[in-house]
């Protein structure tokens, strides 16, 4: 089947940029959330995101205006029915992505492929909760989608082949490369890249380190782009503690404690970048660390 129409649901910022990439690439995109808001800034999030692909010259400007033009959203659910592709990308809490998929597939055609971008949750779990776990995939992208170059491809234990192979050729048409990991906990890259941050976390913690001092040693002494504690921030701090509490139920290891600071940032709805703190305060002209 070809695949055409994408629906995506849920507008942060996952979702964003996973519609601003496939329409860029050519598909027409309905976005939908349950909040208004939600879809207002993700349009202008992707706005400015195009403009500055435009300002760089990746790309011009009558490939922004198409991929605006091929971008539709809308606050009803169902009205994603007529989607061949479905990526749900709402917030990391496995209830909610049940719930969503319980909702939706009544309305669904028999062809279409549903997947999630889960960072962590089982993908044969989701899947069983729907009529067609063999359409149904982990279709992982990275933060920031227009700029990662890596999608992972997780097939559940009933996904079938020609299913793998059309997510397959997508990522392919999107311009990105992608990898296959088993359906375990957190898959490949956060499996790795969730307890180093956690690990971070514990680091400043335990007075090893404060914010600045540890996001420099990691940027400079093993020349990563971000820091860990500003990467969390970037992925949202809610984000990384699901993904760990998924590590640590799902392979019942003490190895995969969150740490209780991460925890008690979440308590305090200090998420990082999206609500403007977490371990750096962004209400200013300049990141502040909070520690
Ligand atoms: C939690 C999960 O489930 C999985 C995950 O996603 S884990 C998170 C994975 N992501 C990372 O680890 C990101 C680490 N950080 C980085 O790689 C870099 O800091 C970064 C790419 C985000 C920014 O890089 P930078 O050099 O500081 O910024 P900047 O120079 O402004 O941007 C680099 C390029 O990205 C583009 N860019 C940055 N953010 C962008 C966005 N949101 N949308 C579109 N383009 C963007 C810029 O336009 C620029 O493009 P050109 O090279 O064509 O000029
Ligand atoms: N952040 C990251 O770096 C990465 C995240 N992911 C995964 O992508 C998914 C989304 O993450 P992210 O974009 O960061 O999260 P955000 O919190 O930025 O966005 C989640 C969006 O989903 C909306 N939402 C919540 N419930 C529903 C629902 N029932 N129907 C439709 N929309 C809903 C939220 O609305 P509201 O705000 O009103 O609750 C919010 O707009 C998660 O599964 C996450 O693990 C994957 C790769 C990287």
């Amino acid at each position: 089947m070809e695949i055409r129409q994408v629906g995506i649901i849920g507008a942060g910022q996952m979702g964003n940029g996973i519609a601003h990439v496939f329409a860029l690439a050519g598909y027409d995109v309905l976005l939908t959330d349950i909040s208004q808001d939600a879809l207002d800034g993700a349009r202008s999030t992707i706005t400015r995101n195009l403009d500055r692909q435009v300002s760089r010259g990746t790309i011009d400007a009558g490939a922004r205006d198409a991929a605006l033009g091929r971008i539709a959203s809308t606050l009803k659910l169902p009205d994603l029915g007529a989607s061949d592709l479905v990526i749900e990308a709402a917030t990391e809490r496995e209830t909610v992505k049940q719930a969503i998929f319980e909702d939706l597939v009544p309305h669904l055609k028999p062809e279409t492929i549903l997947t999630s971008n889960t960072s962590s949750i089982s993908i044969t779990r989701l899947a069983a909760r729907t009529d067609r776990p063999e359409k149904f995939m982990g279709f992982h992208f990275m933060n920031p989608v227009p700029v990662m170059q890596l999608v992972e491809l997780i097939r559940g234990i009933a996904t079938d082949g020609p299913t793998f192979d059309a997510c397959l050729a997508v990522v392919e048409r999107l311009g990105k490369t992608a990898s296959t990991a088993e359906d375990f906990p957190a898959f490949i890259v956060n499996r790795i890249l969730i307890p180093m941050i956690n690990e971070a976390v514990y680091a400043l913690y335990e007075g090893v380190g404060n914010v600045r001092s540890i996001d420099t040693s990691m940027k400079l002494g093993a020349n990563h782009p971000m820091g860990p504690l500003e990467l969390a921030d970037f992925i949202g701090l809610d984000t990384c503690l699901a993904i760990m509490n998924v590590l640590h139920d799902g392979l019942a290891d003490t190895k995969y404690r969150p740490c209780p600071l991460l925890v008690k940032y979440v308590e305090a709805g200090w998420l990082g970048r999206k609500t403007k703190r977490g371990f750096y305060d962004y209400r200013g002209d300049e990141p502040v660390p909070t520690r």
